[in-house]
């Protein structure tokens, strides 16, 4: 199996081109943040848009309005109930995200089914945290799955998913074998990630550790590969989703050095940084 190494960040991040505007680097829709968790989609929201995508939605229960506007005022907002708006906006979007403290309700399932529904062969899907288990409990999912999609679950989703238990998730084969029914990505989040890649080839990550095992560091992840698809459209999306792998992990790795945990909201502040030293290095 290919190991992820520190080059895919220099052959990914690039110098960003003068002739340019918010437009060019991805119109991105994080959907999720229901009453509860509205902090999943607050960090997913704002690791896009420090991770460099151009234009932020965040679909959210309104409750989270103030914080997220608070937090990140970048990004716009739209209450997840207005069902014709939320559409509208999947409908102009590059990359959506939908799951990040979604919950699991009716209101959340609809949702999720809704826009399965509606995603055109043009844009790209990743789902995460609840999404991924109400994915799970529909009959035959891997069939709804649209053409370009991302999966990132940690071990027990995948176990919801695949029916493969967390101690044989170390078996390439099984989790192939089921990859191959859905021709998505599978970036299988854990010590070690593994992605899975639609064309079969499989690739690993030796970076991070312990100090990211913090509640919300997987919806941070899922910021940072909406912002990576969204923005470099010129490298192949298997590298693309890599380099955004490798970059959530390498950010970490390096805040660790001086921090006992790594909060994924100190991941968040300190992306910029980080790529921009990518580019100069
Ligand atoms: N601030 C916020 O708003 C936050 C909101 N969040 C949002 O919450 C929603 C639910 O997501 P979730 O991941 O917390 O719950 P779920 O899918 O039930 O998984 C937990 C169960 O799986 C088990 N388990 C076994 N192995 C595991 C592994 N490797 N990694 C993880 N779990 C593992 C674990 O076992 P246990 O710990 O009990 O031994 C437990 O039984 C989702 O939308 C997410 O985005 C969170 O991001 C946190 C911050
Ligand atoms: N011990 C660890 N070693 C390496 N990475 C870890 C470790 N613990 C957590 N992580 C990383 O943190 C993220 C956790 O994702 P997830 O469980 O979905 O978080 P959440 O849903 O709380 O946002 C994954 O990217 C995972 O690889
Ligand atoms: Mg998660």
């Amino acid at each position: 199996m290919k190991l992820i190494k520190p080059d895919i960040l220099k052959q990914v991040v690039k110098v960003r081109p003068a002739n340019s505007y918010k437009g060019t680097f991805g119109r991105i829709v994080t959907i999720g943040g229901n009453l509860n968790y509205g902090g999943a989609i607050i960090m997913t929201t704002s690791a896009a848009v420090h991770a460099g995508a151009g234009l932020v939605t965040c679909a959210c229960n309104s409750a989270n309005l103030t914080a997220l506007h608070t937090i990140v005022p970048e990004a716009m907002f739209l209450d997840y109930k207005n069902r014709p708006s939320l559409l509208n906006a999947v409908q102009s979007a590059d990359v959506i995200v939908i799951g990040p403290g979604l919950g699991n309700d009716s209101l959340a399932s609809d949702l999720l089914l809704q826009v399965l529904s509606q995603i055109t062969g043009k844009q790209q899907l990743i789902i995460d945290g609840s999404a991924l288990t109400i994915l799970s409990q529909q009959e035959n999912w891997p069939k709804l799955l649209p053409q370009q999609t991302i999966l990132t679950p940690h071990q027990m989703e995948w176990q919801r998913l695949s029916g493969i238990k967390i101690a044989d998730q170390n078996d390439l084969e099984q989790n192939l074998h089921v990859q191959q029914q859905t021709g998505a990505t599978i970036v299988l989040k854990k010590n070690g990630t593994v992605i899975y890649h639609p064309d079969q080839t499989t690739a690993k990550l030796t970076i991070g550790g312990p100090y990211m095992a913090t509640g919300g560091m997987g919806d941070t992840l899922a910021g940072i590969i909406a912002a990576f698809l969204g923005q470099f459209k010129n490298s192949p999306t298997k590298l693309v989703i890599e380099a955004a792998v490798y970059c959530h992990s390498a950010v970490a790795q390096q805040l660790a050095e001086n921090n006992y945990v790594v909060l994924p909201t100190s991941i968040i502040a300190a992306l910029p940084q980080f790529m921009q030293k990518v580019v100069n290095s």
